[in-house]
């Protein structure tokens, strides 16, 4: 599967994009759950996916949504304790998910340093793909599921999930999840899907707002290298969404994206 052309939102503040992009969700959630029953959807740590969980915790229309049928996922985590705030499950969790019915056996977690596997990040990877593994069907043609929706946070360095510039995660290509060691960005022990995972997804939404993300999204945006830029390399099946705020785009070129969604 090719890879397809990014679409470009802007909206005008992050708070906007956040309710605008909780909307989205919701839209698509149900969309997804009244064509196959269920949806699937990876989240994102970071201060844009947490705006965004905030948002749709906030909308009254998020009780369109059937929590019981909705499977989450990670697209990374901090290698620390269960209960360190740190954790994007923690943050998850107070932003979204203690207020919602979530049913827990769907609430696919990361494995935490102080779990089964210790201080083996690489193990607690691995385990993590065999649950992603056993998670897909013959219709999703490979070792992930066919996720509905899949969210990456953009970091200022253009880092997504946890594939920074320049490092090994960044290069995978055969694994689906992968340890991270040595993370330019503390914590430095981490857990990554690798970017084949990431594009086994339907839909990719990359979420940044706020100035500090202007070069990374020009950068990304404007034909950097896969390694040199990861977020120029996250793109789904059938769609790739970037969702800005103004701050975000600009250092965009003009007719990028359409001046009235600004
Ligand atoms: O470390 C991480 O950072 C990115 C982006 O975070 P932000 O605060 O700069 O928006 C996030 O996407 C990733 O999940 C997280 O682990």
């Amino acid at each position: 599967m090719g890879m397809t052309t990014p679409q470009v939102v802007v909206h005008r503040d992050k708070e906007l994009m956040a309710q605008a992009t909780a909307a989205r969700l919701i839209t698509k959630i149900v969309d997804a759950q009244t064509a196959r029953g269920t949806a699937s959807v990876v989240l994102t740590g970071g201060r844009n996916g947490n705006g965004l969980l905030a948002a749709l915790a906030a909308a009254p229309a998020r009780d369109a949504i059937d929590w019981s049928r909705l499977d989450l996922w990670w697209g990374d985590e901090r290698y620390v304790p269960a209960d360190d705030p740190e954790r994007n499950h923690t943050q998850a969790r107070e932003a979204l998910l203690d207020s919602v019915p979530v049913d827990p056996a769907r609430v696919h977690v990361m494995p935490a340093s102080d779990g089964p596997y210790g201080g083996d990040v690489d193990a607690a990877a691995a385990a993590y793909a065999a649950e992603l593994a056993k998670a897909a069907g013959p219709e999703d043609h490979g070792p992930v599921p066919r996720f509905d929706v899949l969210m990456l946070g953009v970091g200022p360095d253009t880092h997504v999930a946890s594939l920074f510039p320049e490092h090994p995660a960044a290069r995978e290509t055969e694994r689906t999840v992968v340890g991270v060691h040595g993370a330019p960005k503390p914590p430095p022990t981490r857990i990554s899907l690798t970017l084949p995972a990431i594009r086994a997804a339907r839909e990719v939404w990359l979420l940044a707002a706020g100035e500090d993300k202007a070069g990374a999204v020009s950068l990304a945006l404007g034909g950097a290298g896969e390694i040199q830029a990861p977020a120029a390399a996250a793109y789904g099946r059938s769609r790739t969404l970037w969702l800005l705020d103004r701050a975000a785009a600009a250092k965009l070129p003009a007719g990028m994206y359409p001046p009235a969604s600004s």
